[in-house]
């Protein structure tokens, strides 16, 4: 899938291909005295849609999503929300304008206004009645009814950020931008906070683009990834398609480990010193193979390989192995082979459930 795709084309939850998408960035850049913050950044972004941005530490994903939410303007290229063009260079519509919603991860609440009082600062327009039943509307989807009268110092981290959704929902945004809204949570309660109140925002239809440089929150929560490196987008689509079958060992490396293998592809199967990988669609000629780990497995008969070290890793072992000049490693459930021992390495997933289904990833040569 080309960046340029609609994001929602190939996910089993897609909106029909005739609803108009909420977001489109085409070919956006900033630019930076002597660097591009983002360079030829395009997307779009269907309703309802949750999408996460991610990429490594400075690859430019709060610079894309400052000038969505209208906080920076562009350089080259175009964003519409809605149909109607918020950005362009020269040309930026003011945020409050533009019908988008912006968290950051340490959004500080008013410390001097409770829990309803925050939730509806930004909508006294609306006057009194229309804003007690929107505020009370909130409270209730994000299950936060009972903190309504507390005071922001009261509140744990994960309230703390639901109550700075629920202002920033008040006003009713066609899009919630998020960046790094998890990662001041502690680890053990964040993946339950955070699932907790995606399903929220998705119950309630919301909009939503998240930043993270987190690949697993990523991949639970997305229904668009959007892969970003060096202020390029790598690669857009489900995280299955971005896992299974990626863009570039770039975009590969992204979303989890993998094994980098030179061979020759003939008639979509390619010879590896591992054995022979199917690359449908591949051109013939020199590839370069992409596997993930769990697409290898040891086994009765394969390629030969010393085991280097074995570590256990929580739900099983970690099992480093070379072949030849190759280095790589693998993980396993079973009682692991010991360091020293000469084992066969398996290319393809064994008989489970589990496994079946890890076809290797390939990609093309990246030069
Ligand atoms: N105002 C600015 N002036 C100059 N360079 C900037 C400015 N803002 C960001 N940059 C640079 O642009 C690049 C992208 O920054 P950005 O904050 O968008 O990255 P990021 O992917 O969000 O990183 P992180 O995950 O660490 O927040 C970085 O190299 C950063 O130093």
């Amino acid at each position: 899938m080309s960046p340029s795709a609609p994001l929602s084309s190939n996910s089993p939850s897609a909106s029909p291909a005739s609803s108009a998408p909420i977001l489109e960035v085409a070919d956006v850049a900033r630019l930076y005295p002597g660097r591009a913050a983002v360079e030829a950044a395009s997307l779009t972004l269907a309703p309802g849609r949750v999408a996460c941005l991610l990429g490594p530490s400075g690859c430019g994903k709060s610079t894309l999503l400052r000038m969505i939410a209208g906080l920076e303007p562009v350089d080259r290229g175009a964003i519409r929300i809605h149909g109607a063009i918020m950005s362009e260079p020269g040309a930026t519509t003011a945020p409050e304008q533009r019908g988008v919603g912006l968290v950051f991860q340490d959004n500080a609440l008013f410390p001097h206004l409770d829990v309803r009082g925050n939730i509806g600062f930004g909508i006294q327009s609306l006057g009194a009645a229309a804003r007690r039943e929107r505020v009370a509307g909130l409270l209730a989807r994000l299950h936060i009814d009972h903190l309504a009268d507390a005071w922001p110092h009261m509140l744990s981290g994960g309230e703390q950020q639901r109550v700075a959704i629920a202002r920033a929902l008040a006003r009713e945004p066609a899009l919630l931008l998020l960046d790094e809204p998890f990662s001041g949570l502690d680890g053990h309660l964040r993946g339950a906070i955070r699932d907790a109140l995606l399903a929220d925002l998705r119950a309630m239809g919301t909009s939503v683009m998240i930043v993270t440089h987190d690949p697993e929150e990523a991949m639970a929560l997305a229904d668009d990834l959007i892969l970003m490196s060096n202020g390029r987008i790598l690669q857009t689509g489900t995280a299955e398609d971005c896992y299974r079958y990626p863009a570039s060992p770039a975009a590969a490396r992204l979303l989890g480990e993998v094994i980098v293998l030179s061979g020759s592809a003939r008639n979509g199967v390619a010879q590896t010193v591992l054995g022979a990988v199917e690359v449908p669609g591949a051109a013939d000629g020199p590839a370069e193979i992409l596997l993930r780990p769990e697409a290898l497995s040891i086994g009765p008969a394969g390629a030969p390989a010393t085991v280097m070290a074995v570590r256990f890793v929580g739900n099983g072992y970690r099992i480093h192995l070379e072949s030849g000049a190759l280095a790589f490693s693998i993980r396993q459930q079973e009682p692991p082979p010991a360091p020293g021992e000469h084992v066969f390495v398996t290319l393809g997933a064994p008989a489970s459930a589990s496994t079946q289904t890890a076809r290797p990833a390939t990609g093309p040569r990246e030069n």
